[in-house]
């Protein structure tokens, strides 16, 4: 205190550094003007106090989550909701290297995309095509498709798969194609698949799907008989499924039933040609568009190496979505830093695949509930993903009505824009009534598929969660 009235009292010297000047006390100040003065740079340096320790609760969150920790996301969402490509999303921005030597391991999925399509493809043709006779007739030169169907899920499949690998690999909706197939879907291990298949290149066992520019193809005739040439019989088959596809009795039929094969998961009859190209190398989105249901879970860590965030591990779980898959989930629930739900808000005119009597959002809101419901959550932040934009807007613009599948959407426009204030508002209600008030929610509007309006998004959503997580556990 002296010191200071010392100070105050004489004129400093001329060569005094600005900020001592700056921080001197008014000429003339009276005992109140000063007294307030002081209690102002208490409360400032108080204020000032709390942010460097702020500050420090931040530097040692970090050095502990360095230590021994790291920040864990979990993907939720039913089947199909996109989150398997959200994961992929991450890798392709985080695990750049990694991203890219997978591509080739995606060439076996591509191909059984190809030939075991979705059940509103024109190659998997429905019984009502076939009993009516009104389609054209199966053609039997597609048979060999068959055949590459069952090297590709034994490819995918473990060498000596148990009986639950095998379930894994056959589940199926038991409706016959046109080339009177059973449709199975195929689900394989999320974890194992990719290990699986490396493991037969290596050895290889593999038929010549594993060797880009192989010299020996069916064409040919110069493939060895114990390693059967996937890209030889697909290209054999290549006429025959461009000529179905573009038979006019079938698009036709698909035009009345307003089905369009080329927006669903895993379509890839329009880049038939150069699929079937000898180095065929799958491209980034030949890659996020490839669909592989994923059964069981899978653990992926990734490193943002920048600034503060050097060091910390983003571990993100992705989880089946599909009914009989539910049950792992809350094995993930405890210490999760944030949970990421994905609903797809262009199905709100399709049914769950293992339930048809369930429609798609409807199955959606319901998750989301019991998400936002459950007790070990009730503290975790929840970013919404309401995905699948762009099939959305495909489907409004077509002229497919919202209001005939969701009531409640009343006589709005049916376009984008009141469909989407639509949906959040949905999901925005069932939040605020099941949620504690001291969490949030993060809605955002997405295409997973799309990569670059993803990758901003991923990015944000990405520095929120690490600092609701420093600062839940600045507060703890
Ligand atoms: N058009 C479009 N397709 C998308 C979008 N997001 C994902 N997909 C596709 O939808 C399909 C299913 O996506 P996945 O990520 O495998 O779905 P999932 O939620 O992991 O499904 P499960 O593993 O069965 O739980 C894939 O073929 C994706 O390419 C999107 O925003 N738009
Ligand atoms: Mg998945």
């Amino acid at each position: 205190m002296v010191s200071v009235r010392q100070r105050s009292n004489r004129l400093p010297p001329d060569n005094l550094d600005p900020l001592t000047v700056a921080l001197r006390p008014p000429p003339g100040e009276t005992p109140d003007e000063r007294a307030a003065r002081l209690r102002e740079g208490a409360n400032a340096k108080a204020i000032s106090d709390k942010i460097d320790e702020q500050i420090r609760l931040e530097r040692e969150e970090i050095n502990q989550r360095k230590k021994n920790g790291d920040v864990k996301i979990l993907l939720l969402g039913q089947s199909e909701s996109g989150k398997s490509t959200t994961i992929k999303n991450f890798q392709m921005l985080y695990s750049p290297q990694a991203w890219r030597q997978e591509h080739i391991s995606w060439r076996a999925v591509i191909y059984l995309n190809l030939v075991l399509p979705d059940a509103k493809s024109p190659l998997f043709c429905s019984r009502p095509i076939h009993s009516r006779s009104v389609g054209p007739t199966p053609t039997p030169r597609l048979a060999p498709l068959t055949q590459v169907e069952t090297l590709l899920i034994r490819a995918l499949s473990p060498e000596n798969p148990t009986e639950s690998d095998f379930e894994a690999t056959h589940l199926g909706t038991n409706q016959p194609d046109l080339l009177g197939r059973t449709k199975a879907e195929v689900f394989v291990s999320a974890s194992r698949w990719r290990n699986t298949l490396k493991s037969k290149m290596s050895k290889g066992s593999l038929s010549s799907i594993d060797v880009p520019n192989a010299s020996t193809s069916s064409e040919s005739g110069g493939h060895p008989v114990n390693k059967p040439d996937i890209v030889g019989i697909l290209r054999t088959c290549r006429q025959d499924m461009l000529d179905l596809w573009n038979d006019p009795l079938v698009q036709n039929i698909l035009t009345k039933r307003r089905v369009r094969p080329q927006d669903s998961s895993g379509f890839f009859l329009n880049d038939i040609s150069r699929l079937m190209e000898r180095d065929y190398l799958p491209t980034d989105q030949d890659v996020l568009n490839a669909r592989l249901k994923t059964l069981g879970s899978s653990e992926h860590v990734f490193r943002v190496d920048r600034g503060s965030e050097k060091g910390i591990n983003w571990t993100v779980y992705d989880v089946g979505g599909a009914r009989n898959q539910r049950h792992v989930w809350t094995s993930f629930f405890d210490n999760v830093d944030s949970i990421i739900f994905l609903a797809p808000i262009s199905a709100f005119n399709q049914v769950l695949s293992e339930d048809p009597s369930v429609n798609r959002i409807a199955d959606s809101l319901l998750l989301f509930r019991a998400i936002c419901g459950n007790k070990l959550l009730q503290k975790v932040n929840i970013v919404l993903f309401l995905n699948k934009v762009d099939l959305l807007q495909a489907k409004l613009g077509s002229g497919i009505q919202l209001k005939k599948y969701m009531l409640s959407y009343g006589d709005k426009p049916n376009d984008l824009e009141n469909a989407c204030k639509y949906f959040k508002s949905k999901f925005g209600a069932a939040f605020r009534e099941l949620s504690d008030v001291d969490r949030e929610l993060y809605i955002h509007f997405t295409t997973m598929n799309d990569p670059k309006s993803t990758s901003s998004i991923i990015n944000n959503v990405r520095e929120m969660i690490l600092r609701k997580a420093l600062h839940k556990s600045s507060l703890i």
